[in-house]
């Protein structure tokens, strides 16, 4: 990030705790007898990367999922940008949402899995289209302007006119990566999209994204098992356990002094 940037998000942490853009107040969640996530507190500041590292089952997708409107929290609240994402006020009175409100809400979000789940009969440039023009309701041409300035940031302004066949996984992750800001998301969330490449396509992937971070703009939840990445690109590092924030900090922090045995335990996993 720029020494500019670096100052400008500095600056909005210390209001973060007044103003988060994504804010989780006491959230649990449940499946069945089954408790996944435990009295969850998490502010994330406007602009801000974090990173969520954990054993699997910690509970990670789950934190996102919520915030996807893809779970329900069991109890709490989720706000996004100052409006809460599964309650509504009705007068004063704070009530489930219902779809409208729910559909609404999710376009604050955009999403990159794993998978990256192009349309395969439609050339890149249309992949990044689709949406923006269906969902967001705006015009063929505002659309092509948007696809064409982010499959450039992504390196692939010279694949718009191909098919998802005609390019590598990574190239392809890039377009997800692509379609998904074309859509002016507030918050972008990242899980472990580089988990189903070769290994030698990791690393495009990677620099994508931490070329979009370093703009120091777009506010980032990262899930990944990609420690040194976690390092480079976030802000706050939070170690998930057994559903509970057991860590959190700066990456230099977390990741070089960690407190408890069951970080250092699961960091010792990748330095191997
Ligand atoms: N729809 C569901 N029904 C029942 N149990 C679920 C459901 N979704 C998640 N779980 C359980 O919740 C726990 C947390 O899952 P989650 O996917 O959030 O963990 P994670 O930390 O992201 O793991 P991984 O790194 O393996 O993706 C796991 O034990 C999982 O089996």
């Amino acid at each position: 990030m720029s020494e500019q940037a670096a100052k400008k998000l500095e600056h909005e942490n210390e209001t973060a705790i007044l103003k988060p853009i994504v804010s989780y107040k006491n959230v649990s969640k449940s499946f069945g007898e089954t408790t996944v996530l435990k009295n969850l507190d998490l502010d994330v500041a406007k602009g801000e990367k974090i990173a969520l590292i954990g054993p699997s089952g910690s509970g990670k997708t789950t934190i996102i999922r919520m915030l996807m409107t893809l779970e329900e929290p069991t109890s709490g609240t989720i706000e996004v940008d100052g409006e809460m994402l599964w309650h509504k006020y009705d007068g004063d009175q704070l009530v489930p949402a219902d779809e409208k409100h729910l559909r609404k809400v999710r376009g604050n979000i955009g999403m990159v899995f794993q998978q990256y789940n192009l349309f395969p009969h439609m050339t890149i440039l249309k992949n990044c289209t689709v949406a923006p023009i269906n969902v967001l309701g705006i015009s063929k041409e505002e659309a092509t302007e948007r696809a064409k300035e982010m499959l450039e940031k992504v390196g692939l302004a010279d694949k718009m006119e191909n098919y998802p066949s005609q390019l590598s996984g990574g190239q392809q992750q890039r377009v997800a990566i692509a379609r998904s800001l074309v859509m002016q998301p507030k918050v972008m969330l990242f899980d472990e999209v580089t988990a189903a490449l070769d290994p030698e396509l990791v690393g495009e992937v990677l620099e994508v994204i931490k070329d979009i971070a370093a703009d120091g703009e777009t506010t980032m939840i990262l899930i990944t098992h990609e420690i040194d990445f976690a390092r480079d690109v976030a802000d706050r590092v939070f170690f998930l356990d057994a559903g509970k924030i057991a860590e959190y900090g700066k990456p230099e922090d977390v990741l070089e002094n960690p407190e408890s045995e069951r970080l250092q335990s699961f960091l010792s996993r990748f330095n191997a």
